[in-house]
């Protein structure tokens, strides 16, 4: 079946329908990961946008159980070429049937590299997914220019408690939508992570006197957590050493008066270069983000940046004065992507007073 990519400036791409058959108004965002599209497909970072990945070839190994959460999460997904004989020992089935089964529509055999490049030129933009032959483009660009993605770490968060044994430091995750490779990263270094859902009030996670807090990664725009932004304050003030990823690292600057902005069309990708200011060092890691922090609207007796993206200078990372609280903006669990800085789990748990 036919279906259609409807961009926001009037562009619009012919390809076949893969996934659910309906239609769906999302962010269009692209990652240009070279593997790892599960990986990809399971963050939950992604909710609330539609991702066109970058490498032509897509699904070849199936559906494994390299899951990064418990279901696919973007609004809509754009390939070149979507495999139709997946093939691999560890295969549980076809991207075709995953994206069905969770409702998902995508769109396969459009020209990728051109979409991006529209994506890169004139930045990020909202788009519909639509079998629909008979569109009426006057009628859509209106409503894809109205579309916002509103609050959506409420739909990816957990919803109870839980805990992974360990017998190394206590350490509280707060789940604002992450990855199952951070609370991994930090169990596999004998940490005891408790994780909490999103709206967790500050008192109930120091009540259990954690040893350190991690602040996950997530979805949408950080300055629509203003009551999670609250609660952080909280964190922030008690002394515990904290580490915070991405969502986390934007949420700690604007506890902290700082202010964040969207970026023209992000990054996402597994190679993206930032540098460790301290050293010099550049580090090659895994991305996905559309904000930023502005370095510049934060006092730098709170906070100074710690890391910094070589290709286009943005922040990647705050060390904050006077705390145990270091924070970045890449992603050190990186599932796809390069392993270079997995050794800042090793950092805090120094920073917790080493492994018992
Ligand atoms: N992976 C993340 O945590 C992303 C953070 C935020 N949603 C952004 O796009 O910038």
């Amino acid at each position: 079946m036919k279906a259609f990519l409807i961009l926001e400036d009037g562009n619009v791409f012919e390809g076949s329908s893969i996934g659910a058959e309906r239609e769906v108004i999302s962010e269009i965002v692209f990652n240009t990961s070279m593997t790892g599209y599960l990986e990809v497909l399971t963050d939950p970072s992604y909710a609330g946008q539609a991702v066109v990945m970058t490498y032509p070839l897509i699904g070849n190994y199936g559906i494994t159980p390299d899951m990064e959460s418990k279901r696919p999460w973007p609004d809509g997904y754009i390939v070149r070429e979507l495999s139709r004989m997946p093939s691999n020992f560890r295969c549980e089935g076809s991207i075709q049937d995953f994206l069905k089964k969770y409702d998902i529509p995508g769109i396969a055999g459009i020209d990728t590299r051109a979409l991006t490049k529209i994506l890169r030129e004139k930045g990020t933009m909202n788009g519909m997914i639509t079998t629909d032959e008979n569109y009426n483009i006057e009628e859509i660009i209106p409503r894809l220019q109205a579309y916002t993605t509103g609050n959506v770490v409420d739909k990816v968060t957990c919803d109870t408690v839980r805990v992974l044994e360990g017998k190394g430091k206590k350490v509280a995750l707060l789940d604002l939508g992450a990855k199952n490779n951070i609370a991994q990263s930090l169990n596999k270094r004998g940490c005891q992570v408790t994780i909490y859902p999103a709206h967790t009030p500050a008192e109930e996670i120091l009540a259990a006197k954690p040893d350190g807090i991690m602040l996950s990664n997530g979805p949408g725009d950080p300055k629509e957590c203003t009551a999670i932004i609250e609660e952080i304050k909280k964190l922030y003030a008690s002394d515990t050493p904290i580490f915070a990823i991405c969502l986390g690292h934007q949420l700690m600057a604007l506890a902290n008066g700082a202010d964040t902005h969207k970026m023209k069309y992000g990054h996402r990708g597994g190679n993206h270069p930032v540098k460790d200011l301290k050293t010099g060092r550049v580090y090659i890691s895994s991305q996905n983000h559309g904000y930023v922090v502005d370095t510049d609207t934060l006092d730098e007796k709170i906070a100074k940046p710690a890391f910094v993206n070589v290709n286009d200078g943005t922040n990647e990372g705050l060390e904050y004065v006077g705390k145990n609280i270091f924070t970045v903006q890449f992603h050190p669990e990186a599932c796809p992507g390069p392993q270079d800085s997995a050794y800042l789990f090793d950092r805090f748990i120094e920073m917790m007073g080493g492994i018992k």
